[in-house]
Order: structure tokens, then sequence, then C-alpha cells
């Protein structure tokens, strides 16, 4: 029996994926901090003064009191620099590591926050929302894929969750934070954006506690380091299946140049495919016209300052405990039902919450008090039943579905059309609100319809499949993927084994 001492700790263990998930907890607080920041009188007056003026005379249309493409530009050009990002972190990912990529995000962050806080224009302030973006970019790519590659294959889906988690997390803690520095005047959104700090620099000393995920070191060349790291957090010396089927991942990967071309070819289609789909109709299930404008969406539908960012509070909470269902329930119900048991509940709550706005704010123009209450509460129950589903799953699926070789690129497609999608609800929805009025809810609700049917027909079940294996338990078994499956080809189009592509 080896000696315990040569092993890592439990806690330690469970302390690096905490660490790791922090990079969750920024973009997530990145995420709820701009549409309550948004919402102070203080915040506008400096940057954005006419439409200050706009949100203090213009009572008479809820639906467009904040339309204004430029202050949509401060939440969502994080998002932009965060697609493009994503890119390059993946090759940092593969070439450099996945704690070098976590690095590299705390430090876009520390800088991004800095210039957030201390800002006196809008160039520094949308600058420093494009540094915070590029963290977003490198976090996202590197967190998920770490926290995949370092969990016990038992209980992955759980581990990987970790990082939404810490999203909804970082959400809460924005809101709060939001709630209370509003009464800080005229500096409270100085502190709002300057508390980012916090978890960037949680994470930058992380950064140097973890280790790296055997895969990666492995993959880049490390055997004997790889082998010792996998020994410390299995906490055994009989690793020797998980160490070979590493080794074995990683042969055929150093075979693949170009990941880029590989993802071309058609075996590569499935996860692709699903991949990116998971993300961007996370995003079309409208939860981010809710997380961003919480705040905005509850005065707009007649709510006062305070009441609305304290409702906003409360989704916050409903998002971060109904979170920790999907971690219980994930790898004992499946992904399929847990999708499509919240399809059904989000299309119900859009679509109610889509008419009671038509009918009661078209005829006095705010919503009653007993109105105003259902909506909160369909929102909570909207938020409640997505937290379960498509936002951990949305993260979970791309991350175990792709084999080693396009693990980090075909990851950064998923990363990317999360921040794309992300970016242009963020870019329309107040525009979307103010020309589609409440209809804007039944588009959402067409959209979660279609999304319930891609998941009947399209998406096979991954619970319990182990990663090397998704080809032949899953891909070759799926009526319509299984014909995508054995047809690659080389440049002279020759049919060549899927697993190869020099
Ligand atoms: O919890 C809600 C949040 O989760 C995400 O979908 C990321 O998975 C964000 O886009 C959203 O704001």
């Amino acid at each position: 029996m080896a000696d315990d001492k040569q092993f890592y700790s439990k806690p330690f263990i469970v302390l690096c994926w905490l660490i790791a998930a922090v990079g969750g907890l920024m973009f997530g607080y990145d995420i709820g901090i701009s549409g309550g920041v948004t919402a102070m009188d203080d915040f506008l007056l400096k940057f954005f003064p006419a439409v200050y003026a706009k949100k203090r005379f213009a009572r008479e249309d809820n639906y467009c009191k904040f339309d204004d493409q430029r202050v949509q530009l401060f939440t969502s050009s994080l998002y932009l620099a965060a697609l493009v990002s994503s890119f390059f972190a993946s090759k940092v990912c593969t070439k450099y590591g996945r704690k070098q990529t976590m690095l590299v995000a705390s430090g876009f962050y520390l800088i991004g926050v800095a210039l957030n806080a201390a800002a006196n224009n809008l160039i520094m302030l949308i600058v420093g929302r494009i540094l915070l973006g590029f963290g977003v970019g490198f976090g996202n790519e590197a967190v998920p894929v770490f926290l995949s590659e370092i969990a016990p294959l038992n209980y992955r889906g759980a581990v990987n969750i970790l990082f939404q988690l810490f999203v909804t997390i970082g959400i809460l803690c924005a809101n709060l934070v939001n709630f209370f520095v509003s009464e800080f005047h005229p500096w409270g959104w100085r502190l709002a954006l300057g508390l980012a700090g916090v978890p960037a620099f949680m994470l930058f000393l992380g950064s140097f506690v973890i280790p790296d995920t055997p895969t990666s070191l492995i993959e880049r060349g490390q055997l004997q380091n790889g082998r010792t790291i996998l020994q410390k957090i299995r906490r055994t010396e009989e690793i020797d299946n998980e160490y070979n089927q590493i080794v074995h991942a990683s042969e055929l990967a150093h075979q693949v140049k170009n990941p880029f071309k590989k993802l071309a070819q058609p075996s590569s289609r499935p996860p692709l495919v699903i991949g990116m789909l998971m993300q961007v109709f996370q995003q079309f299930t409208g939860i981010n016209a809710i997380m961003f404008y919480a705040p905005v969406l509850f005065q707009t539908v007649g709510f006062k300052n305070d009441a609305s960012l304290l409702s906003s509070v409360i989704i916050g909470l409903v998002n971060v405990f109904s979170t920790l269902v999907s971690i219980k329930t994930v790898d004992k119900f499946g992904r399929r039902a847990l999708l499509l048991q919240a399809c059904c509940q989000m299309f119900i709550t859009q679509a109610v919450i889509g008419i009671i706005l038509l009918t009661d704010l078209k005829t006095t123009g705010s919503l009653g008090h007993v109105e105003a209450i259902v909506v909160v509460l369909l929102v909570c129950l909207f938020v409640m039943s997505f937290a379960w589903s498509w936002g951990p799953l949305g993260w979970l699926i791309p991350s175990e579905t792709f084999p080693l070789e396009t693990r980090t690129t075909g990851f950064a497609f998923a990363v990317s059309s999360n921040m794309f999608f992300t970016f242009v609800i963020a870019q329309a929805f107040l525009s979307m609100m103010c020309h589609m009025r409440a209809t804007i809810f039944f588009f959402f609700a067409a959209w979660i319809l279609v999304m319930g049917l891609f998941v009947v027909f399209f998406l096979p079940e991954t619970k319990n499949v182990p990663i090397d294996d998704m080809n032949e338990r899953v891909w070759k078994q799926h009526w319509f993927w299984k014909k995508y499956m054995d047809c690659d080809h080389d440049e002279n189009g020759h049919k060549v084994p899927n697993q190869v592509h020099p």
C-alpha cells in the first residue's frame, strides 16, 4: 500500500475544482453586474446622459425606455471580445495547458476590472469591458475542459456543472452588490464594477496552486509528470487503465496536425453540430433577456428601482439552487429527460408572461400589483427550469462529446457560439422589446418548441457513456448521425478511417 502522503488530500482535490470554477464566478459576475449598473442614475448620467433624460421623462412608453445602442454596447462588447479570443484560447489551452490558460484569463480580468472601476470616459469603460471579454474567452475555454478532464469518471457530470453553478453564484453576487451599492452616490457603480477584482484575484492566485490535468500534461509530452498527477488526484497507484487510455487518446490526437481540418470531416459533425447548437439554443431560451435586463425589465413593467433590484436577487437565488438540482440528477435521470422537462416548463412560462403583458400593459400602461407579482413568479419558474437543464448542459454536453484531437478546438466553437448569441441577445433585446413589445416572449417560446423537437429527434443520451466510446456507442447507433460516421476522406478524396487525418 502506498504512503497516503504522496496523494493529494480529498479537500485539496475539491479545492482545485473550486478554484477552477471561480472562472465561472467571474463570468457570472460580469453577466449580472451590467444590468444593475445600467439601471443606476449616476452611471447613466456620467456615460449616457441622453438615455438618463429619456428614462426620466419618457414615461409614456414602457417598452422603449432604455432602447439605446450605446448602453447595449457596454453590455455586449464583452461577448464579442470573448468570441474572438476563445479561438486563441483553444491554441493556448492545447499548447501550454489548461492551468496556464486560466492564469492568462485572470490577468485579462485584473486589468479589465481596474480600467472599469477607474473609468472616466466611455472609451475606458468599453476597453475595460473588452479585456474582461478576453478573460471570459480564455476562462470559459479552459475551465469546463479542466473540470471534465480532472474529474473522476463516475461524477464527471457533477464536477463539470460546478462551472455553471459558479456562473449562477456570480450572477447572484452581482445582483446583491447592485442592490446595496445603488445607495452610494455617485460612485456606487465604481464599487460594483471594481468588486469583480475579488474573484479575478482568487483565480490568479489559484492558478499557481492547482496542477494541470493529466490529459494536458500527457498530450504535451510530460508523460511521467502526467502519471504522477493522475495518481495524486485519483489517490491510488492503480491508474494504469486510465493512464493508458489517455496515452492512446493523445497518440491519436498527435496524428491530427490540423484540428480544424479534422473538424470539417463528416465524423466530427455530430459533436460539432450538437456542441454548437446546445449553446445557440441555450441562448434562444431567452435566459439572458432576463439575466441582463431583469432590473430594467421589472422597471419597464412598472416596478420601482429598489423593488426591481430585489426581484433580480430573488431570481439569482432561484438560479443557484436550481443548478444544484442538476448536479444531483444529471447522471441519474440523464440529459434528455432534464432538457425535455425544462422545454415544457419554459414554453409555458414564456407564453403566459407574453399573454399577461400583452393584455394588461395594453389596457392600463403598467402592471397591476397582482399581475406584477405573477410575472416575477413566472420568471422564477422559467429560470428554475433553465438552471437545471440548458444552463449547465450547454457546457457539459460539448465537453463530453469531442475526442481529444478536436476537444479544445471543437469546444472553442461551442464557447464562441454561446458568446455570439449572448452578444446578439444583449445587443438586440432592448430594441426587440421596444419594437416587438410583449410578443418577444412568444418569439422565445417558439424557439423553445424547436429545441424540444431537436432533443427528441437528434440528441442522443450520453449519460454513463465513456468519452472515448462515444463514436461506437452513441453516434454509430443513432438513426440520423450514423450516416456521418466512417465516411471521412483525405485530400485526394480517398476514404480514411475516421480517427486519422494527417
Ligand atoms: O444562469 C444563466 C447564465 O448562464 C449562461 O447561460 C451561461 O451558461 C449565461 O449565458 C446566463 O446568463
